[in-house]
């Protein structure tokens, strides 16, 4: 298994070394395009291995030759935002570098499974199917696990339970238009609202919404990189072992949830093939129509890009 690693900043260094510490690539490659960095950060990791207790090999590079026949290739190029800044506001600049990125990944590996780190997310995976020509299965964007993380834990936090009890679905575009399933969240299969009020629910819901922002706000430099990192890993934990887990990820839907087109994050079933299922439940109407609402408005982005795209 060789994983390749687009981005050498908080995200992809930090989630290079999970892969390895976790073992789950013989060969991990992290490439930038500041000279250095990669090779440092690399080497760095690499260096850790006889205390961390891995053997994958972990280089860093600015050529993406060395790149070459990767079976996953995770991107996480590009500008994060800072205080004052949406997701959107990254937009153009982003989308130039994830054209550029995806071309080079794709001389060099044929049939990779790419997953989407960049914002903002949904457009950004959108931009890299569209350039990449894989099938729609293998290029996959993280960010529900990241939101459905946060809101695991906000929920673990109000009740004192464990994290691993809880259950829940953040779904819809990675903006504030994301939706936090209530209907599907459950503590050790315990509904939550025989656990907790609606205001507190609420609450809830509202700072998961803001998750990513609370961090930004904390920084001032840029954005969150540890849940991402851990989020981004976990799915590629699922494919490189197969274990068809059901997660919140970002796929291109084709008529589920009454969305055409556009891609969006929905619960799919993870293994080695990419994404294997939409497993398409049932909404309540009102969650149904907040879903369509964030897919209407990564569609209108997807839309403005037309022409850089061409
Ligand atoms: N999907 C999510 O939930 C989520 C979570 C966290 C961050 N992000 C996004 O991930 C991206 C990276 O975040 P970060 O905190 O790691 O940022 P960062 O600034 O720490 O790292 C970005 C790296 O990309 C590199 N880069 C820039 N242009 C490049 C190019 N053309 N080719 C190769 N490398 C290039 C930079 O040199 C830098 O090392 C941002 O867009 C951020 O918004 C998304
Ligand atoms: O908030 C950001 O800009 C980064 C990321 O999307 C996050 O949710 O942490």
């Amino acid at each position: 298994m060789k994983i390749t690693v687009i981005g050498a900043g908080n995200v992809g260094a930090t989630a290079s070394l999970r892969i390895a510490e976790k073992q789950l690539a013989k060969e991990v490659v992290l490439i930038d395009i500041v000279e250095g960095i990669p090779q440092g950060k690399a080497l760095d990791m690499y260096e850790s291995g006889p205390v961390a207790l891995f053997d994958t090999c972990i280089y860093g590079s600015n050529d993406y030759k060395d790149s070459e026949n990767s079976d996953i290739v995770l991107i996480t190029a590009g500008l994060a935002r800072k205080p004052g800044m949406t997701r959107e506001d990254l937009l153009m600049k982003n989308t130039a570098i994830i054209k550029e990125v995806t071309e080079q990944v794709m001389k060099y590996s044929k049939n990779p499974i790419i997953i989407m780190v960049s914002n903002p997310l949904d457009v950004m995976t959108y931009v890299a199917h569209t350039i990449s020509g894989l099938a729609k299965e293998r290029v996959i964007g993280m960010a529900g696990v990241l939101d459905t993380a946060r809101f695991r834990s906000f929920i673990a936090e109000e009740l004192n339970v464990s994290m691993q009890d809880i259950n829940a679905f953040v779904l819809g575009g990675h903006g504030d238009s994301m939706v936090p399933i209530v209907k599907y969240t459950s503590i050790a299969g315990i509904p939550i609202t025989e656990l907790l009020p609606k205001e507190k629910i609420d609450a809830i819901v509202e700072r998961t919404r803001n998750g990513g922002i609370e961090i930004v706000n904390h920084l001032k430099t840029g954005s969150a990189y540890y849940a991402p990192a851990a989020s981004a890993v976990e799915m590629i934990e699922a494919i490189v072992k197969d274990r068809k887990r059901i997660l919140p990820c970002t796929t291109m839907l084709n008529g589920q949830f009454g969305i055409d087109g556009v891609f969006c994050g929905v619960p799919v079933k993870l293994g080695k093939n990419g994404i294997e299922q939409i497993l398409e439940i049932n909404l309540s109407d009102d969650e149904l129509e907040a879903l369509q609402k964030s897919a209407a408005l990564v569609a209108e982005n997807c839309k403005s890009l037309q022409s850089v795209l061409s």
